[in-house]
């Protein structure tokens, strides 16, 4: 499978996006233009775009809420529609669900302050094909650095999402625990990451990119590459 990391301006986890998918993975990944319509034109069902962080336009009238509207989106949009997996990272979820390609919306975080740090999380599914690879109730660690992460879905689309088993990971202590001071946004029901009905699209706040590499100190988020390629190659990866 390839890879397609969608440049907006202001995105700024792109290159980390190619180096962990092209270098770390050894997955052929290509950097695509926001303003380009046919990017997608050689992408077929068996490949993934990557939506990643940072801050497209600034950030301005909500994160994701301009970029939503760049011309690539619509290619974004009818290729997931034939299957295609697209994984919105940060910002990246933000831009898909303002897309509507995933249901809710990210607000700003409960203190109202822009929090980076590594925090857990627990794996509420295996049933999708970025946790395969993961138990679920294990707890990784992985970096978030956001101000609107603030996962936030009124009850009747939440109860949906839980009876599809739609929610990737949720936010914990180390044990796995849902103390309130463990929902380090302040998200409904402390949900960090969920996918769509169809499984082919995934958005999740923290950054698995940002720790794929042993040189880093943490490779949790190499886990959830992994298996998006086994599941997709039918390989080790
Ligand atoms: N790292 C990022 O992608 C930043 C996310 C977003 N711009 C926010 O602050 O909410």
């Amino acid at each position: 499978m390839k890879f397609g990391v969608i440049l907006f301006p202001g995105s700024n986890c792109d290159d980390d996006m190619m180096h962990v998918l092209g270098n770390v993975m050894g997955r052929e990944t290509i950097k695509l233009w926001h303003k380009d319509k046919d990017a997608l034109k050689d992408f077929t069902t068996e490949d993934c775009v990557i939506v990643p962080g940072g801050f497209s336009y600034g950030d301005y009238v909500r994160a994701g809420a301009v970029a939503r509207f760049s011309p690539i989106m619509e290619s974004v949009i009818d290729f997931a529609n034939r299957g295609g997996y697209v994984f919105g990272i940060c910002n990246g979820f933000q831009i898909v669900c303002e897309a509507g390609l995933l249901p809710g919306a990210l607000l700003r975080n409960r203190d109202q302050k822009f929090i980076a740090k590594n925090c857990y999380l627990r794996t509420e599914t295996s049933n999708s094909h970025i946790t395969r690879k993961l138990e679920v109730g294990e707890v990784i660690n992985l970096p978030i650095a956001h101000a609107e992460g603030r996962y936030y879905a009124d009850e009747e689309t939440i109860a949906a999402l839980i009876a599809n088993d739609q929610v990737l990971f949720r936010y914990s202590d180390a044990l796995g625990e849902m103390g309130e001071e463990a929902n380090i946004n302040g998200s409904t029901q402390h949900i960090a990451g969920i996918c769509n009905e169809g499984r082919n699209v995934f958005g999740m706040m923290p950054h698995p990119e940002r720790a794929s590499e042993a040189i880093l100190g943490n490779e949790d988020g190499r886990a959830l590459f992994a298996s998006l390629i086994e599941s997709v190659e039918g390989v080790t990866a």
